[in-house]
């Protein structure tokens, strides 16, 4: 059922597309062509999120696949009268059709949790398929922006990396690891706590997209309030549980996939606004990095026409934050590595 908070995301997302394209002062005819794959378009993030991209008035060509269930669901989004064009693709064979021409890839496809297991228990699976399709992406459409959701997103945009450098087709400014989720959350809760009102809370989140290694910088969020140490620790781990809170509530039926799907579209929509070249464009995502020690890391990125312009740095710690930083690197590194590893063993 839909309730009034899904209500207000989806009309929400509709005002900031139009009012954007308002703002640049061209009708949404003006605003160029752009091709949108989701590949997993049937899953539970996979529909709301073509649903969302649907809504969104950047896009002109939406290509929906999955490997079983796409003609149903790009049927029933194709009835919404916005701009884009909707193709359901179903099965390996359709998958070069569903990618060629792609501006942006969203990626989530793949096994969700379910409660007492992390999200690296889903590696097994979710590494192959990720390894395959983004064979395909390599293949068909090497130019396109990636945005990775399947989990864990701490090894498989790694393991992206790995196939598109065997490829030859890999650019670093064009893979992202979706972490948008995080900084949602962590907005949310924040709000919550210091009694802000939530629209205009800004809380960048660093780091990877699992456990410890989600760190909110809380010591930056604005509006700023005089939050005591036992709260931003209690915020602190609450958006690092927000995953498991939502797969436990679930109780065996998946994971978060209608607060992902808001999160993937968010982070989709800026990414399409970089390729559109609208300024100061600025996410946080998991992408390759310079920012510390670790090949890839989540930081503020600014988007531009090419992907990444920008990867900004963490500004300053506080003491909590900086311990948080020490302790998440040896299991981020080994995330990674395992990403690494797989791509370049199997
Ligand atoms: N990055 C994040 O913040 C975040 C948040 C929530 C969930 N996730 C991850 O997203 C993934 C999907 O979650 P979900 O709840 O939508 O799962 P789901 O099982 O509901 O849907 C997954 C979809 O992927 C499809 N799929 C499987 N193999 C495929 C392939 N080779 N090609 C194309 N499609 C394929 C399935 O048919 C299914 O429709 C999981 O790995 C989950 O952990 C990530
Ligand atoms: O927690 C999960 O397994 C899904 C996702 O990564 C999330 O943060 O909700």
């Amino acid at each position: 059922m839909v309730n009034p908070s899904m209500l207000r995301s989806l009309r929400s997302a509709v005002a900031r597309g139009s009012s954007h394209l308002a703002r640049r002062g061209y009708a949404s005819d003006a605003v160029p062509e752009r091709k949108v794959a989701v590949l997993g378009a049937a899953g539970g993030i996979g529909q709301p999120l073509s649903l969302l991209m649907k809504l969104n008035p950047l896009v002109t060509s939406l290509s929906l696949y999955d490997i079983a269930g796409t003609p149903g669901v790009a049927a029933d989004v194709s009835h919404i009268n916005t701009r884009s064009e909707v193709v359901g693709y179903q099965g390996e064979e359709e998958l070069g059709k569903a990618l060629e021409g792609s501006d942006v890839v969203i990626i989530p496809a793949g096994v969700p949790r379910k409660p007492g297991m992390t999200r690296d228990d889903l590696f097994n699976i979710n590494a192959g398929i990720v390894k395959s399709l983004c064979t395909a992406i390599a293949k068909y459409c090497p130019n396109a922006l990636v945005n990775m959701i399947s989990n864990p997103v701490n090894s498989t945009v790694p393991i992206a990396a790995e196939v598109f450098k065997k490829a030859g087709t890999y650019n670093e400014k064009k893979l992202f690891g979706v972490t948008t989720l995080d900084v949602v959350r962590a907005k949310t809760f924040y709000a919550g706590k210091a009694k802000v009102p939530v629209a205009e809370v800004n809380v960048p989140v660093v780091g990877g997209h699992a456990g410890i290694t989600i760190l909110p910088l809380f010591s930056q969020a604005t509006p700023k309030a005089n939050l005591g140490d036992d709260d931003i620790k209690a915020l602190t781990k609450r958006t690092q549980d927000g995953g498991t809170e939502v797969v436990e509530a679930k109780a065996g039926k998946g994971s978060a996939t209608l607060s992902m799907a808001y999160a993937g579209a968010l982070f989709a929509d800026a990414c399409l606004k970089g390729l559109n070249g609208v300024p100061d464009v600025v996410e946080c995502s998991f992408v390759q990095s310079n920012v510390t020690e670790l090949p890839f890391f989540a930081s503020k990125v600014r988007l531009g026409k090419n992907g990444v312009e920008e990867v900004l740095g963490l500004g300053p710690l506080s003491d909590y934050e900086n311990q948080g930083l020490e302790s998440l690197k040896p299991e981020l590194k080994s995330s990674i590595e395992k990403g690494i590893n797989f791509a370049n063993k199997s």
